[in-house]
């Protein structure tokens, strides 16, 4: 069971905690206590990286505060000291804040699909740090079509938070109340004395959920040139809704009701195809693009022409400014875990013979109408399968080593994880249908591991890739990176200590976030974060949690990151080379 130490810093009663905790894990898994160690942490000997370069060095902290990173450092006896001696220190960018591993892409505490994703603001970020990430940042969902409505109800959602984070805001619907609300989201606003922070700078548009989030071009036109005023950046969701839609109407009509015709209704072409759509209509509209979750090799080839692109149209002089964000399970995973190569029947397990004795009897006893409906109950699925459903599909055995390829070449720069986990229960609600099976994976405790083992381990980027991929490129596109180089005292302390040679298996059992499933089962991997430091407390050793909700912190993002550098100078381009059949028709 949890162990609980209250800290003498924090001023939430005892009782609140336990509610946490009780509302939090429900079941046994590591130790979780809230820590009251020491505040000065020395790291010795440990191989120091950020993304740029690495070294030998130690690193002293006091009360969150990075104070030198330089060999030798010596202290006093009431220090922790942590040796790192043979392990990574990561990622140390000692400038006036700092950040750990960032999670650009999860739904915590999210309403989606009739459902709400099992992992809250505790939970989930508690799992994050015994994996190594220090920071996500989570999509609000407007509360019917209102912007500052959804921000409140995240706030609140957000208040029991045991690490930093911060906000993308999705856009569902299109008029000049939203266009407004988009603003107050971006700017800073000072009220008599009281400063309203909201701090956003990304949006979402989803180009699938047809009848739900799904918007159409029009929309999308709309948001991206809001987007491209405010300096923010626009996100997309790129799959084509309508297509979706008419390829499950296809598989129910074949009678593929199970979890296979999830990925049957929307092959990777669907997303390739809005993938292509969204990276145009941005360059038409000259603001940069950020595609999350992209899963295919379609969507990687669409992502890797545009960014190349010499002058394909009058805006692009060097190639278009388009992020391309793979996530952990298009990296790790394919569907031959998943799917039986039989897929009708791939949902499905064999009758036990108890079962099939009973099912006998029952329909012996019954009925016409009862056997026939009651031929249903050899349906027996196994839900196992259920865990993997989410959108846009894991694809075929190829798109994941592509993925990885993009990754270490450059076309795809940051990995998120989309963690909007379920548990069977939850997905068991599309038994009869996939199209109702809750959509969302796990990853945000995964993560770092998975990354260091796919692209580290197999030789695919170095160390210092990986801390760009993983947090620093992040942190520049969302504008929250301090300038790499400076190491400067009083810094802010997110650190982790991985150990290369020490190994990691990835199980539901062991894991800290609540779903009672783990779509990366059984799988072992080299590195293991052994420590993380989170505001410069220890909040993960020797495989124990040390979290208190409240400690942390809401990021504000500030618009016009470095995307949007030359934007304008592009648009003068634009404009004066509208000039000359302006003149020709004049003259005609
Ligand atoms: N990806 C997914 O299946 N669920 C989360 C919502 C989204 O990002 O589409
Ligand atoms: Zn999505
Ligand atoms: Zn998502």
């Amino acid at each position: 069971m949890y162990a609980f130490h209250l800290s003498s810093h924090g001023d939430l009663s005892s009782a609140n905690l336990f509610q946490f905790f009780d509302a939090g894990f429900g079941y046994d898994k590591s130790a979780c206590e809230i820590s009251s160690s020491s505040s000065k942490i020395l790291i010795k000997g440990g191989t120091v990286v950020n993304d740029h370069r690495e070294e030998v060095a130690d690193v002293y902290v006091e009360d969150g505060i990075i104070v030198a990173v330089e060999p030798n450092i010596k202290v006093a006896d009431d220090v922790t000291v942590l040796d790192a001696t043979g392990k990574f220190v990561m990622p140390v960018e000692m400038n006036d804040k700092d950040y750990g591993g960032i999670d650009p892409h999860t739904h915590l505490a999210a309403e989606f699909m009739s459902a709400e994703s099992v992992d809250d603001f505790f939970s989930g970020q508690a799992a994050a740090l015994a994996g190594g990430t220090t920071m996500h940042i989570d999509f609000v969902k407007p509360v019917n079509g209102s912007l500052t409505a959804g921000f409140k109800v995240y706030e609140k959602k957000a208040k029991k938070s045991c690490m930093d984070y911060g906000f993308h805001m999705v856009i569902t619907k299109w008029n000049e109340v939203v266009s407004n609300e988009m603003e107050i989201m971006v700017k800073r606003k000072v009220v008599f004395c009281i400063v309203s922070k909201s701090g956003i700078n990304s949006f979402k548009f989803f180009l699938a959920y047809k009848g739900a989030q799904m918007v159409n071009d029009e929309l999308l036109l709309e948001g991206f040139k809001k987007c491209k005023s405010l300096g923010v950046l626009a996100m997309v969701h790129a799959e084509n809704g309508d297509a979706v839609y008419e390829g499950q109407k296809r598989m129910i009509e074949l009678g593929i009701t199970g979890p296979e015709g999830h990925a049957l209704s929307r092959p990777p072409l669907l997303e390739g195809e809005a993938t292509s759509r969204a990276i145009h209509l941005a360059g038409f509209v000259n603001t940069p693009l950020y595609v999350v979750h992209v899963m295919s090799i379609d969507a990687v080839e669409e992502i890797a022409r545009a960014r190349k692109t010499e002058i394909t149209s009058h805006f692009q002089a060097a190639g278009q400014r388009v992020i391309g964000e793979p996530i952990a399970a298009g990296l790790a995973l394919d569907d031959s875990r998943i799917w039986d190569p039989d897929f009708i029947t791939a949902a499905k397990q064999e009758p036990t013979l108890l079962s099939f004795f009973f099912v006998s009897v029952f329909v012996l006893f019954l009925t016409l109408w009862i056997r026939s409906d009651g031929i249903k109950l050899f349906k027996h699925y196994d839900l196992s399968y259920f865990r993997y459903v989410m959108s846009p599909p894991i694809r075929a055995s190829g798109h994941d080593k592509a993925l990885q390829a993009a990754l270490s070449t450059g076309i795809l720069q940051l990995v998120g994880t989309d963690h909007c986990s379920f548990n069977s229960t939850q997905k068991a609600l599309g038994i009869d249908d996939f199209r109702k099976i809750p959509n969302g994976v796990n990853g945000i405790e995964e993560r770092m591991h998975l990354v260091w083992d796919i692209m580290v381990e197999s030789g695919q980027i170095s160390v210092t890739d990986y801390v760009r991929i993983t947090s620093t490129e992040c942190a520049r596109i969302f504008k929250i990176y301090p300038r790499k180089g400076a190491i400067l005292p009083g810094s802010d302390a997110d650190i982790i200590i991985l150990n290369p040679n020490s190994s990691v298996e990835i199980t539901a059992k062991s894991h800290h976030f609540r779903s009672d499933t783990n779509v990366y089962e059984g799988r072992r991997g080299k590195g293991k974060v052994e420590v993380t430091i989170a505001g410069g407390r220890i909040v993960w050793e020797n495989d124990e949690l040390k979290v208190a909700p409240g400690s942390g912190k809401y990021v504000e993002m500030q618009p016009f990151s470095y995307l949007f550098n030359g934007i304008d100078k592009l648009d003068a381009k634009y404009l004066s080379s509208l000039k000359a059949p302006v003149k020709r028709i004049k003259s005609a």
